[in-house]
């Protein structure tokens, strides 16, 4: 095994590690010890399945394990399918000390995640991710959530996992536009809060789009770092957190006006972050320059920087007033100064957005 990264989310009694390294889903002993009751679940999709699930289950087969094997993609992340994870604990007679084992992306981690939150009222949680997208942002902090037709993520609860371990080798079957997906993630991070981050992201797009395993290594480690570092002073989105949501405003109402079969949450994401950009420099409140190195970063890395054809202004903007961000109704945008310096800011003209949306 090659060199693993080590972090911690610090929560105090909730914190847990976070361990980042190749092969990880080898080691059987680690795994068993993530499972210390008799009941586990491993919640997973049909891509991930044939790949991984095999080894997770012989980790544990000393265990009552069970396995969830959903349709992929994010027009699953339903009350639906959460309904299905339930009947599988129920099934399998799962108790308070049961386990749920997310194997997969962003979407079974958030939909795994609140079937662990709800089932009896919460039982331990683990996730394996296995997207660059789920490794550098949905498995760390617990977010978790489904998707309504009419917004992303509207239902849900805060519940931490007990650890994350990501397996950096699952990256080797990953598709090509699912990484592309996650690097939007990660250039977020930079975008957010360091300008260092960034540059260095600028330095090294090239080797991250042909997976170099040290390039990814860093650049999933230092996104999980700065997250953490985010979480653990601000777990449940009262003020810093917000900013993690940078580009996710324009974003999801993207991703829902196009009924979770468009844009991916990573590519939804980059359009966002192009846009938030323009609006801040429309607005006066960052320079141009740092708006058009956002969007060439996002470009060379082969993410979207501009709306998807025949997508209505209007209707986005009426999506984005159900954003979970917004205060009585009051829209509430993640904007920026300049590259490393995003703000949370209240009160935009809707016009001003409208015009944005409409260029
Ligand atoms: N909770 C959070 O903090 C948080 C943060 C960011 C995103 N999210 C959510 O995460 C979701 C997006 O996650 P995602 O981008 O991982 O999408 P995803 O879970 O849909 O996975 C992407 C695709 O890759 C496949 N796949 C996964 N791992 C694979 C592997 N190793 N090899 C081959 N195929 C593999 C999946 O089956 C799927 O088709 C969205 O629902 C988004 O809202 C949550
Ligand atoms: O962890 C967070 O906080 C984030 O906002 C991370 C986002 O990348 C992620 O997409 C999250 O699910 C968005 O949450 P939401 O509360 O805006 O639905
Ligand atoms: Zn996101």
């Amino acid at each position: 095994m090659s060199a693993v990264h080590e972090l911690r989310v610090e929560l105090g009694a909730r914190g847990y590690p976070i361990r980042i390294g190749r092969g990880l889903l080898g080691d059987a002993a680690a795994l068993r010890a993530l499972v210390p009751g008799q009941h586990a679940l491993v919640v997973t999709d049909a891509h991930v399945a044939p790949h991984y699930l095999a080894t997770v289950q012989a980790a544990l087969s000393e265990k009552n394990v069970k396995a969830l094997v959903l349709p992929p993609g994010e027009q699953e992340k339903t009350l639906a399918r959460f309904g299905e994870v339930m009947a599988a604990l129920a099934a399998m007679g799962a108790s308070r000390d049961a386990t749920v084992l997310a194997l997969g992306g962003g979407v079974v981690g958030d939909l795994a995640g609140f079937a662990a939150a709800c089932w009896m009222r919460g039982v331990r949680f683990v996730q394996l991710p296995t997207t660059l997208l789920a490794m550098v942002d949905s498995s760390v902090g617990g977010k978790t959530a489904v998707d309504l037709p009419q917004g992303k993520n509207l239902v849900g609860a805060f519940h931490q996992p007990a650890a994350v371990l990501a397996d950096t080798a699952t990256l080797d079957t990953l598709p090509e536009r699912e990484l592309r997906a996650g690097l939007a993630e990660v250039v977020k991070y930079g975008a957010l809060g360091d300008a260092d981050f960034f540059a260095w992201l600028e330095a090294h797009a090239d080797a991250l789009v042909a997976r170099d395993a040290g390039a990814l290594a860093e650049a999933i480690a230092t996104s999980c770092a700065r997250k953490a570092g985010i979480v653990a002073r601000d777990e449940t989105e009262q003020g810093e957190r917000m900013l993690l949501n940078l580009g996710h405003t324009f974003g999801h109402a993207i991703e829902t006006e196009q009924g979770y079969g468009g844009l991916l949450h990573g590519e939804a994401v980059a359009v966002g972050m192009v846009l938030a950009a323009r609006l801040s420099a429309d607005l006066g409140r960052a320079p141009w320059v740092d708006a058009a190195r956002l969007a060439a970063l996002l470009e060379r890395l082969g993410l979207p920087t501009a709306l998807p054809p025949g997508l209505s202004p209007e209707a986005l903007l009426a999506r984005m007033r159900l954003d979970k961000k917004a205060l009585s109704g009051e829209l509430r945008l993640v904007l920026w100064r300049g590259l490393g310096q995003a703000e949370v800011v209240d009160g935009i003209d809707p016009a001003a957005i409208l015009a944005v949306l409409a260029d």
